[in-house]
């Protein structure tokens, strides 16, 4: 039989030491630097400040490989870094508070999750009777049927089980990564809409990856956006008060046109990250050459320049051509 704390390892990560601070903030961020390590380590994160009052939701955006998990992760108390990162007050690491749900994707991949078990069972394992109020709510709101049998579920249907076995514990900070991507669009916006409840009702705090902007679904969601690109926090401001999105939602106004601003604005953002990488790359690759033709030459190099100009001589030699 799995056993549960198997199935919940390194996903569902509901932390328990002390209690929460009533005056800090949900999240303070200060000058966090991070990188893997390794022989040649490589900075992942660089001077990262960002603070997220109490009752926010977040959408944090960037690039593949901009650093949203690493920092969720971090957040969640899975990495010990240089800089201060703070979850209602407490050292995320160290002095982990309570409440603090981390939801990642990796749990889909887990073998445990296709067995033969009812969701019925899993929840009961997971002391879903002490939340009952909550469990069945989820359960309608993710449309989750006790009697499934794990193994003969669809992606998505595991992954709708999941959320209920994630999201059934009160929580004060959500940190989701990416696990809403394989719900149909009704169940995803029936999730959103819950979470958004979470917030108001209780004061809850969301922080969100995503790459899916389905219109209306998104766009009416978040009370802020996070920008991450460059190793860094670029930005974090509100959906009402952002200059930017708001002169996105002023030119779609304008031009009528039907498809979402925060995806255009989403997108701009993208570009112009990539953009900047690729200057910063051909500058590095430029400076290399720079330093390359500063080198002393050596024997190799004048015979490289002497064959560019003269043809292979030695071939030609041993070929008997003149
Ligand atoms: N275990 C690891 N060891 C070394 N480098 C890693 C490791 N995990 C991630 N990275 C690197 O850290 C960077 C940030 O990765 P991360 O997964 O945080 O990005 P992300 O913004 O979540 O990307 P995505 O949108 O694709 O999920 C990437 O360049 C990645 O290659």
């Amino acid at each position: 039989m799995p056993r549960m704390q198997d199935l919940l390892a390194n996903n569902v990560h509901v932390q328990s030491k002390g209690a929460i601070d009533e005056n800090a903030q949900a999240i303070e961020i200060t000058d966090l630097s991070f990188d893997y390590g390794g022989r040649n380590p490589v900075p992942i994160l660089s001077n990262v400040s960002l603070t997220i009052e109490r009752g926010s939701r977040v959408l944090l955006v960037g690039a593949n490989g901009a650093g949203k998990t690493t920092l969720l992760r971090i957040l969640a108390g899975k990495r010990l870094v240089k800089g201060s990162v703070r979850v209602f007050g407490h050292d995320a690491f160290l002095d982990a508070p309570k409440g603090v749900t981390y939801l990642g994707t990796e749990w889909a991949g887990n073998p445990i999750v296709k067995a033969d078990l009812s969701v019925g069972y899993l929840l009961q394992s997971m002391g879903g009777d002490r939340f009952a109020e909550r469990r069945d709510r989820l359960l309608e709101v993710l449309e989750v049927d006790v009697d499934w049998h794990m193994h003969q579920r669809s992606d998505g249907e595991r992954r709708r089980v999941q959320l209920v076995m994630g999201l059934m514990a009160p929580w004060n900070l959500l940190l989701m990564d990416e696990v809403t991507v394989d719900l149909d669009v009704l169940v995803r916006s029936q999730l959103l809409q819950y979470l958004k409840e979470e917030t108001e009702q209780r004061g809850a705090t969301i922080l969100y990856a995503t790459h899916i902007f389905d219109g209306k679904c998104l766009s009416q969601w978040p009370t802020h956006l996070a920008h991450m690109a460059d190793r860094t926090v670029l930005s974090c401001n509100s959906t009402e008060t952002s200059p930017e999105y708001n002169l996105f939602k002023q030119y779609h106004k304008e031009q009528q046109l039907l498809d979402s601003p925060l995806m255009s604005l989403c997108i701009d953002w993208l570009r112009r990250d990539k953009e900047r990488l690729l200057r910063a790359r051909q500058a590095q690759g430029s400076e290399r050459r720079l330093s390359e033709t500063d080198k002393p030459k050596t024997r190799w190099d004048e015979l490289s320049e002497d064959m560019k100009t003269y043809g292979d001589k030695y071939y030609n030699y041993w070929s008997g051509q003149p």
